[in-house]
C-alpha cells in the first residue's frame, strides 16, 4: 500500500528564500499529523504540496500514489480536503451553509447551477450532524461566528469522503469555548477508524485533539522533528522549533507550554 504523502528531499524555493529546505516526510492511512512551528516556518507551503497546489522545486513529492509533476492535479484535488483560511474567504457571505457544504462534491465554492442529488443533501445533512451545526444548514456563511465558520468548513472538506484531510489552522481566530469545541470534534474525527489520514496545521500545542498520533515540527523551513507524538513532543525539541526554552505538560492528552523561567533557590 503506497503512503499517502511521500516526500523525499523536498525544496522550495522563491527567488533567494528557501520555503522548505531537503524535507522527507512520509504519512500513512491511519495516521493523524500535527504540524508545528512558528509564523514563517514553512507549514502553510508543506500543506500546499500535501494538496497538491504546488510543485516542489527540486525532490519527489507523492500524493495518493501520484507525483506532483507527472499527474493532472484537477483529478488529484478532489480526493483531497482542505480547509484553510485562503479558501474560506472564497466563500460568498450570502451562501447557505448547507449549499457551502454540498457544493464541494463539485469542487465549486458558490452555488449556481449545479444539480445535487439526494445523497447528496443527506450526506451534507449528516456532516452537519456530525460537527454540531445542523441548527444552523438554513443561515448564510456570513452571519455566522468565527468558530461556527471553522465548523462549516470542516464539514464541507469532509462532504466530498476524502482520502487525505488536510487542515490550516483551523482553531485560528476562535475564543476559548471555540476552540475547545472544535478540539472535541476533531478528537472525534481521529479516533474514528473510518476517518482519512489527517494534517492539521498549528502554532499552539494547546491545540493538538487527542487522538492525532504523529507531530512534525518545522523551524525555518526545516524538520527539527518528527515522529510519534510521545516520543517527538518533549520539551526540548519544542524549545529548538520555537527558539526559546519551553516547558510542556501533559494531562489527558492535551498538552500545555510555556517559557521557561529560572526559578529561585
Ligand atoms: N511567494 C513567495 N516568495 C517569497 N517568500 C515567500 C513566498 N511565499 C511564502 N514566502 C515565505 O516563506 C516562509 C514560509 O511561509 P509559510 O506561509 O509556509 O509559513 P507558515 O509556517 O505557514 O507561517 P504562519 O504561521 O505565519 O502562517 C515565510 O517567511 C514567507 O514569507
Amino acid at each position: 500500500m503506497a503512503a499517502v504523502i511521500e516526500l523525499s528531499d523536498v525544496t522550495i524555493r522563491r527567488g533567494k528564500n528557501v520555503l522548505l529546505d531537503a524535507v522527507s516526510w512520509t504519512v500513512e492511512e491511519d495516521e493523524r499529523w500535527v504540524i508545528l512551528g512558528p509564523n514563517g516556518a514553512g507549514k502553510t507551503t508543506l500543506l500546499q504540496i500535501a494538496a497538491a497546489q504546488m510543485h516542489p522545486t527540486s525532490g519527489v513529492a507523492q500524493v495518493l500514489g501520484e507525483q506532483l509533476g507527472r499527474v493532472d492535479v484537477f483529478e488529484l484535488r478532489p480526493r483531497i480536503g482542505l480547509t484553510s483560511a485562503a479558501l474560506a474567504e472564497r466563500i460568498p457571505r450570502q451562501e447557505l451553509v448547507r449549499d457551502v457544504v454540498v457544493s464541494a462534491s463539485y469542487g465549486v465554492v458558490g452555488r449556481w447551477r449545479e444539480e445535487y442529488d439526494e445523497l447528496d443533501h443527506g450526506r451534507a445533512h449528516d456532516l452537519l450532524v456530525e460537527v454540531g451545526i445542523k441548527h444552523l444548514a438554513d443561515r448564510t456563511f456570513g452571519t455566522l461566528s468565527e468558530g461556527e465558520r471553522k465548523r462549516v468548513q470542516v464539514a464541507r472538506a469532509l462532504m466530498v469522503d476524502p482520502e487525505l484531510l488536510l487542515l490550516d489552522e483551523p482553531a485560528a481566530g476562535l475564543d476559548l469555548g471555540g476552540r475547545e469545541d472544535l478540539v472535541s470534534t476533531l478528537s472525534m474525527l481521529a479516533y474514528d477508524p473510518d476517518s482519512p489520514a489527517t494534517v492539521l496545521v498549528s502554532h499552539h500545542v494547546e491545540e493538538i485533539p487527542p487522538g492525532f498520533s504523529h507531530v512534525l515540527m518545522l523551524r525555518q523551513g526545516r524538520i527539527v522533528a518528527a515522529g510519534l507524538i510521545q516520543d517527538t513532543l518533549t520539551a526540548a525539541n519544542l524549545g529548538a522549533t520555537f527558539g526559546m526554552p519551553l516547558d510542556l505538560e501533559e494531562r489527558d492528552g492535551r498538552y500545555w507550554a510555556r517559557r521557561r523561567t529560572r526559578r529561585a533557590g
